[in-house]
């Protein structure tokens, strides 16, 4: 029996049970879209037209090129860095050091997603399978404090390490980012270069999606050293969940619009593509301003731009803002996040469901991810936190939730 590390977080996403459901649901859900979207009906909530056979799913050719991919993604990331920044301090009060440094065959790519999800699938198993092993030997001061519970399928799910490395090189901050987010706007290209090819050129439709969606992974890539205080890097292990989320979800199932798309052509003119770039813009400033102001105060608090924040302290020695962005929700950037992903279905019509699929995965993800921090927050800030919730009562949409 592996050693557990103290006392037992909690357990989440339903405990072993909901683990072992996600673990075959998550997989299936990517797949249902892939093939819904790529239908006449486009039905999300009905069953695919017809199920893929493994000749259709298994591409040699496929692996080589998710090989490839992930090997040029890992090859970049070894580049001598521009920079190395410090994570968050650990529990061992040391802090890890990682390489501050994000920078392809398209055509044939809209035609291999399937067998290219199914690749990707593959891979984040066995690597989560080489992840959960690793943790066996890991030291217990190594362990997250949730994917420890004991249970082989919960862990396997949520991963065992904190910061799984070998050398310089971190499995978690490497996926985080790199071979999932390029990848997601890599495949938005590769449908807009295919619509050109078949119908002379992009749609307007196509043309936000892309455009919109390559802003939000630039400015995921230009603020990268931002995701070292995000809950994946300093709180959760690196299991299934992450290592198919980074490898397999974000670039499959994020690249759904311009997927549906490519085969469902939509009109759009001119006064209602200014209405969504508007809603767009709107959410990037609330996401960005919220973001920026946020880390800007955690990295130095006196700051001229936060310095005149409102705060309130913590017996952490920590300040929490309770004013600017931050007063005004206790989460305001998801507001903004989710303000951009309805802003990236609008594009797509209201003739289909399947476009707001994301709209609909990510307030599900975001409420969830909120709840979680709540709970993390106010069990390392108190009565702080307690004040901080009195003072900003709404979580992330005012006077709604
Ligand atoms: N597209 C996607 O699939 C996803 C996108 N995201 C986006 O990633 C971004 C990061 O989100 P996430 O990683 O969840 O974490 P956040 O950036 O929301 O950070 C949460 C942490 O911020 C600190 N904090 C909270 N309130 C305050 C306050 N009032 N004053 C100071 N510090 C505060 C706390 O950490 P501490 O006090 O310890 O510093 C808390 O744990 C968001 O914009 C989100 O929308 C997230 C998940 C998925
Ligand atoms: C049900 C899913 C399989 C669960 C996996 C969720 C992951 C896809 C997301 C968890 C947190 C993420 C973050 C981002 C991308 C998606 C995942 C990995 C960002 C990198 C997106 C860009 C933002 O600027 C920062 C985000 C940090 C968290």
């Amino acid at each position: 029996m592996a050693p557990t590390q103290g006392p037992r977080a909690p357990l989440e996403f339903g405990g072993p049970l909901g683990a072992a459901a996600l673990l075959l649901l998550l997989p299936a859900t990517m797949f249902h879209l892939l093939l819904a979207a790529r239908s006449g009906p486009a039905r999300l909530l009905g069953p695919p037209a017809s199920l893929p056979g493994l000749e259709v799913l298994w591409s040699p050719r496929a692996l080589l090129l998710w090989l490839a991919w992930l090997g040029l993604q890992a090859a970049l990331y070894l580049l001598p860095a521009r920079k190395v920044a410090e994570g968050q301090e650990l529990k061992d009060k040391s802090r890890l050091r990682y390489p501050i440094n994000a920078g392809l065959p398209l055509g044939a790519l809209p035609e291999m997603l399937l067998p290219l999800a199914f690749v990707a699938t593959l891979t984040a198993f066995i690597f989560s399978l080489f992840l959960y092993m690793k943790a066996q030997v890991a030291p217990v001061s190594a362990l997250a404090p949730g994917g420890n519970s004991g249970n082989p399928i919960y862990d396997f799910f949520l991963g065992r390490e904190l910061n799984p490395r070998i050398c310089f090189f971190d499995f978690k901050y490497f996926c985080e980012l790199r071979p999932g987010l390029i990848g997601w706007v890599l495949i938005n290209l590769a449908l807009l270069m295919k619509e050109a090819e078949l119908r002379g050129s992009p749609s307007l439709a196509m043309w936000l999606v892309n455009g919109f969606q390559l802003l939000y992974v630039g400015d995921a890539l230009w603020h990268e050293e931002a995701v070292l205080t995000t809950m994946d890097i300093t709180h959760d292990g690196f299991g299934f969940m992450l290592a198919f989320g980074d490898m397999a979800w974000v670039p499959f199932t994020y690249s759904l619009q311009a997927q549906f798309l490519l085969h469902h052509p939509q009109p759009l003119g001119l006064p209602m593509a200014s209405v969504i770039c508007l809603i767009n813009a709107t959410g990037y400033y609330i996401f960005r301003g919220a973001n920026s102001q946020k880390n800007t105060f955690r990295k130095n608090p006196s700051d001229p731009r936060v310095a005149g924040l409102e705060t309130i302290s913590t017996a952490t020695g920590r300040k929490l803002l309770v004013s600017g962005w931050w007063g005004m929700v206790r989460h305001p950037n998801y507001l903004g996040d989710l303000i951009m992903a309805l802003a990236w279905s609008l594009p797509c019509g209201v003739s289909h469901l399947l476009p707001y699929f994301y709209l609909l995965y990510f307030t599900a993800l975001l409420v969830h991810r909120e709840a979680r921090d709540e709970r993390q927050c106010l069990q390392k800030y108190g009565l702080a936190w307690q004040e901080y919730c009195r003072r900003v009562p709404y979580r992330i949409m005012p006077y709604i939730y």
